[in-house]
């Protein structure tokens, strides 16, 4: 059959909901979204078999932006699709693969690696697989409570299956982490099995109908070959056979680090739409006493706030489709045995998976306050996709420590350098800075990236030196590491953005040879919104570390808000151009045609506190109290 991907799922009705999902009990939204995602599923295997084929030019990539507003929270099967297969299709050998990646499984899974007690320091792992070689199987087991598997999506109702990272023993020696596939419910009736103590952890401040979960196992055996064996393998006599790099089973965090600035950058033009559409709607007080009222978005300082949005989204985009390919090219390395590139692919995910995480929570938040107080209302959508961003900042590696790991990178270059051995060309300017070599500072998007740059190895140096400073005072090195922390969180963030600006910068101005002049004007004009942006906001750190003067700052400043007018008639477009549907913005203030406040109305009118003209609650206990005051 062949398909339009919008027309064909936005015209299914179950899919749809009356009641806004605000108005259900946190029971009624799980059943609410579970039945939707089956229903999805359904499509997405139908694409996948081919029974089904998509006739726009769009990609799976549609059916996941739809799936956004068929749920407006979190789809449950979120972490099955997503992390489940991808963790299997990328870390099970090929006999595994062909028994388990079948289009018709029964299986429907989760990634289960977090506990109670443990989540950053995944080495702290307490959950044991211990190899029994007289049956040929692993005995998965939770010692204490604190072993607990706490927080994976799907886990708490909807998973018959997991893959559950634990602890490996073979005759008593602990191998590390590994990851096992182990059945937790009846395929048939979908009740735990023996020995699975299995629920759901309760509301949280968004993925409401993520089903997130926790897991304890007593003793619960499963089969040897049930332990994902592409990277490394145990015998059937419990030799254990060791992976070409001990990193090689963090790749499914590392593949969703790279997936999720792309992620990011789609929840981000979600935001710009609204509050971009909304500002052109919205009209509040003359500029001059004798006009009428102006829409907000002509006010300079909303113009501000808005459009570093629209340019952010933008950037996520263009790093995102860079961090992928980067990430397709390592794994083919990877395959060929060669490990070499896996650190500097891990450094720049970590780091960038961060900023771009908080960047867009933070900006989320802005388009909220830029819509004022509609903005505060659910129906205006922005609070969910805030609270949908903002967990970004912590899950699948939490923000400060991803930019310590990204640290590691940074001093392991400087100490290179300050020992004069060879760099490789990308940090070819940490040797500059050491040398004094100083660029006369530009005022152009080149000058503002030798600029980030040099705040990059000014503040690897504070870092650095600091760290120098606590091992001569007779620290040892962790020690030494943890009381440099904040300087060294600091030089990874500036880091990321070094690395965000130049890329961004680079890819738009050959993205502009090949579109017409116009558009190429536009795209320009954003990039460089960009990075003035972030140099006037990291104004103090050029002024520490770059040749930058106040002069310069100023003529920036002029040049920022010069940008800020020339892309004021183009807002509007600009977001339209992320072509996202009314039914995926879910929004009253964001909506194409521009109908706000009928369209608040008719979302008002939804409440079930406007059922009845007077409430019940006014007969028992207004009544009483107002009407005993008054005799
Ligand atoms: C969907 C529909 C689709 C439709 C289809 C269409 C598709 C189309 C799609 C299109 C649109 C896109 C949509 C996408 C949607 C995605 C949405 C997803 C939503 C997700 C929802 C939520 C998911 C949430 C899931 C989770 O949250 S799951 C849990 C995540 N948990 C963490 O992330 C723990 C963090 N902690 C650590 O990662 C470790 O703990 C620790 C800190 C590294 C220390 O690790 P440790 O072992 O202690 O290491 P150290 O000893 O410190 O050594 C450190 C040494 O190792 C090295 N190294 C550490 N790593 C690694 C590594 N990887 N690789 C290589 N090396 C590494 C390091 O360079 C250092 O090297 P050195 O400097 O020594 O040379
Ligand atoms: C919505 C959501 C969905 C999730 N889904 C899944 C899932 O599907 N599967 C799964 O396995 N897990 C999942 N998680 C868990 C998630 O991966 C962890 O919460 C995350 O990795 C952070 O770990 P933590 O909660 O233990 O925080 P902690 O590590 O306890 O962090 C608390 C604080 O301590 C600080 N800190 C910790 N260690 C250090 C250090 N070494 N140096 C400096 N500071 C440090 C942190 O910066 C932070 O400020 C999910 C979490 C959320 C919120």
């Amino acid at each position: 059959m062949m398909i339009h991907t919008n027309n064909y799922i936005l015209n299914i009705k179950e899919l749809w909901d009356d009641v806004p999902e605000e108005y259900l009990s946190h029971k009624e939204r799980y059943e609410n979204a579970i039945k939707k995602a089956f229903i999805v599923l359904k499509v997405l295997r139908q694409l996948h078999t081919g029974n089904i084929q998509i006739t726009d030019h769009r990609t799976p990539t549609n059916v996941y932006s739809i799936q956004d507003g068929i749920f407006r929270n979190v789809n449950p099967l979120l972490i099955h699709i997503g992390l489940f297969w991808s963790t299997i299709a990328a870390q099970a050998s090929t006999e595994q693969q062909a028994e388990w990646l079948q289009p018709d499984s029964s299986m429907i899974g989760t990634y289960v690696q977090t506990e109670l007690g443990h989540g950053s320091f995944i080495r702290g792992i307490e959950t044991t697989a211990t190899y029994d070689s007289t049956t040929d199987e692993f005995i998965l087991h939770t010692p204490r409570l604190s072993a607990y598997k706490w927080w994976p999506g799907g886990l708490g109702n909807t998973a018959n299956a997991c893959l559950v990272m634990a602890q490996l023993y073979i005759n008593g020696t602990c191998h590390g982490l590994h990851i096992f596939l182990a059945q937790i419910r009846d395929f048939d009736t979908h009740k735990p099995l023996p020995g699975i103590k299995v629920g759901e952890i309760g509301p949280k401040m968004g993925f409401n109908t993520a089903d997130n979960g926790f897991l304890g196992f007593d003793n619960h055996r499963i089969p040897r070959t049930n332990m994902l064996m592409k990277n490394v393998q145990v015998l059937r006599d419990g030799t254990y056979v060791k992976p070409k790099h001990d990193k090689l089973t963090y790749g499914s965090m590392l593949l969703t680090r790279v997936t999720l600035i792309s992620d990011l950058a789609y929840q981000l033009s979600k935001a710009a739409t609204i509050a971009v559409r909304y500002s052109a709607v919205r009209r509040q007080s003359p500029i001059k006493s004798n006009e009428p009222e102006r829409q907000i978005l002509d006010f300079v300082s909303q113009q501000h706030k808005l459009f570093i949005t629209i340019a952010s989204s933008h950037v996520y985009r263009v790093v995102g489709l860079w961090m992928w390919n980067s990430h397709k090219r390592v794994t083919a390395d990877i395959h060929e045995g060669n490990m070499g590139q896996l650190p500097e692919l891990h450094a720049l995910a970590c780091c960038l998976k961060a900023i771009s995480s908080r960047d867009a929570s933070a900006l989320v938040e802005q388009c909220r306050l830029a819509c004022g107080g509609h903005g505060y209302m659910m129906a205006s959508n922005l609070p969910q996709i805030y609270a949908y961003t903002t967990a970004a900042v912590t899950y699948e590696g939490e923000y400060t420590v991803l930019l310590l790991q990204t640290a590691r990178y940074l001093v392991k270059f400087w100490r290179l350098a300050a020992e004069h051995k060879p760099l490789p060309q990308n940090f070819a300017y940490f040797e500059d800075y050491i040398k004094k070599n100083f660029e006369q500072w530009r005022n152009s998007p080149e000058g503002i990236i030798e600029g980030f740059k040099a705040i990059v190895a000014g503040k690897t140096k504070a870092a650095y030196d600091t760290l120098q400073c606590n091992l001569r005072n007779g620290r040892e090195f962790e020690e030494a590491w943890n009381m440099a922390s904040v300087q060294l969180t600091n030089a990874s963030e500036a880091y990321a953005r070094s690395l965000l600006c130049e890329v961004f910068w680079k890819e738009t101005v050959q993205l502009s040879t090949k579109v017409s002049k116009s558009l190429a004007i536009v795209l320009e004009q954003l990039a460089e919104l960009y990075l003035m942006y972030w140099a006037l906001e990291k104004h103090g750190d050029l002024l520490l570390y770059s040749t930058i003067s106040r002069n310069d700052i100023e003529a920036l400043q002029s040049r920022y808000e010069e940008l800020l007018a020339l892309i004021r008639p183009n807002a509007v477009g600009l977001v339209d151009a992320f072509d996202i549907r009314d039914e995926v913005l879910c929004s009253t203030l964001g909506a194409y045609d521009g109908r706000v406040y009928e369209r608040m109305m008719e979302e008002a009118s939804k409440s079930p506190l406007n059922e009845d003209v007077v409430n019940e609650s006014f007969h028992k206990y207004i009544r009483p109290v107002t009407m005993k005051n008054k005799l």
